[in-house]
């Protein structure tokens, strides 16, 4: 996953793009980058590391001068982790100069770079994006047209901004796997990944950029918004793991936060395990809180925290090596001892991908003096990986793809072992919305939503 963030006829543009950016880190923690244009040549800056380290005050208000700006924070998931593919990605090209911001997987990428290379492309990065800078480079017409005839070519997940002069461009696949939301503040739009980015920096949530839909901003006004592209079943998929995992819980999705779909989910598991007794509940943070928090008020059962959480590591399961994902789960979480010390304790975390998490914990927590554990789970079994732009790796390192429920809970040696069913997690994130076939559950049930070409 990647976070990414624009805005637009703002004389703070640097400024508000780096704290939209901070906003989004959870998106992403290996590089950070900023493009901005509207009163000088256009410039990018962008190193590996974290936003803070990176967009110092010196760099935001001596390096980046404009009033157009789009930023991003990147979490590989083609190709390498390294500056070569941190973006924003800047080119100059027959139309001038373009920068573009991208988060998700392009599926077809590998087909299009080797037609690319056929017509005597040359390629400076190695991930899925570049592929888009070459198509917009060789189009003709209008900006929208020239934006609209490229992803027309692309298939999988794409959320997109666009920076071209004083334009900013938001584009969404017609799936609309990732998120990519609307948002203003006072004579400014902004588009983001997530609509907390848009409010942390002071702006209002509008709406949702549909999925197919690219719209054309400039000067404060939205010049053109149409849609591009309908998918082959018309039907949106969106990614159900943002609501799972990924996004902030203060985030708006289908109507809600974040935070209470995640709240419904530990309710629908407490309706689940009735029968299972405990003295405690206690969630594994970060993201298992707000279910663990459901599921107390559900079941009646005490909401304890019995895990310190070390705030200067990041996020276990997004880190790019298994090493670095071994450590993180180690320094990041420790049990409180007198918490849970004799305890029968229901733990409920948000999923199982490889399991590293799940394993060390159950260990600390059993050398603590847990008596018991009952392990719940706010997402099915992952049993595929996916495609579009979530790291959840090959079917050989997904421990539920590989092994029974039963042959886990041996594994991490636990008392009961529970996941949501999908009809619960279905139910938890589409409320507030009609429909509820609007998601994206491929890496629960192996369907995937589009042809996958070629993995890319
Ligand atoms: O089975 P695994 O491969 O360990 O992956 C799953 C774990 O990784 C995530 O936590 P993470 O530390 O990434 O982030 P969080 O602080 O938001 O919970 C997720 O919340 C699970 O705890
Ligand atoms: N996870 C993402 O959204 C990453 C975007 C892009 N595929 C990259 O690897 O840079
Ligand atoms: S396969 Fe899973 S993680 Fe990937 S987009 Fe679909 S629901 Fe999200
Ligand atoms: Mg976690």
């Amino acid at each position: 996953m990647c976070g990414i963030i624009g805005i637009e006829n703002n004389e703070n543009a640097a400024v508000l793009t780096s704290a939209g950016l901070l906003t989004l880190q959870h998106r992403g923690e290996e590089s950070a980058g900023i493009t901005i244009s509207g009163r000088e040549k256009m410039r990018t800056f962008k190193a590996m590391g974290l936003v803070s380290r990176i967009f110092n005050e010196e760099i935001l208000l001596n390096k980046l001068p404009g009033t157009v700006a789009i930023g991003h924070v990147r979490y590989t998931t083609s190709s390498k982790s390294s500056l070569i593919n941190a973006q924003p990605f800047q080119i100059s090209c027959i139309h001038g100069n373009i920068s573009v911001a991208h988060n998700g997987n392009i599926t077809n990428f590998s087909k299009i770079k080797e037609l690319l290379f056929k017509k005597g492309a040359i390629f400076n990065h190695t991930s899925d994006t570049e592929i888009l800078l070459h198509l917009i480079a060789m189009s003709k017409g209008s900006l929208a047209d020239i934006i609209a005839n490229s992803l027309r070519k692309l298939e999988g997940a794409f959320s997109l901004v666009i920076l071209k002069d004083r334009t900013l461009i938001g584009a969404r696949d017609s799936n609309g796997f990732r998120p990519l939301v609307l948002g203003k503040i006072e004579n400014s739009y902004i588009i983001s990944s997530e609509s907390a980015a848009v409010e942390v920096i002071g702006g209002k949530y509008i709406r949702d950029i549909k999925p197919g839909e690219i719209i054309v901003i400039e000067d404060g006004q939205i010049k053109k918004s149409l849609i591009y592209n309908y998918n082959k079943t018309k039907r949106q998929t969106s990614c159900i793991f943002e609501q799972v995992y990924f996004s902030r819980p203060d985030s708006i999705m289908f109507e809600q936060t974040v935070k209470e779909a995640r709240v419904k989910m530990g309710e629908y598991l407490a309706q689940q395990m009735k029968n299972i007794k405990a003295d405690i509940v206690m969630p594994v943070p970060d993201t298992g809180y707000f279910a663990a928090l459901g599921f107390s008020r559900t079941s009646g059962i005490l909401f304890e925290n019995g895990f310190i959480r070390n705030h200067y590591v990041g996020r276990s399961f997004i880190k790019p090596s298994q090493n670095l994902r071994n450590l993180t789960a180690t320094l990041k979480l420790r049990p409180i001892g007198e918490v849970v010390n004799g305890k029968e304790i229901i733990l409920i975390d948000d999923s199982i991908v490889r399991g590293t998490t799940s394993k060390r914990l159950i260990n600390v927590l059993k050398e603590a003096g847990a008596k018991k554990i009952h392990f719940a789970l706010s997402c099915p079994p992952i049993i595929g990986p996916c495609y579009y732009g979530i790291d959840t790796p090959s079917r050989e390192h997904l421990i539920a793809a590989n092994n029974s429920v039963e042959k886990i809970k041996k594994y991490l040696n636990v008392n009961s072992l529970i996941f949501l069913s999908l009809d619960n997690l279905v139910k938890a994130c589409s409320s507030g919305n009609k429909k509820s076939d609007v998601f994206c559950v491929a890496c629960f049930t192996g369907k995937y939503p589009t042809k996958i070409s070629k993995i890319a």
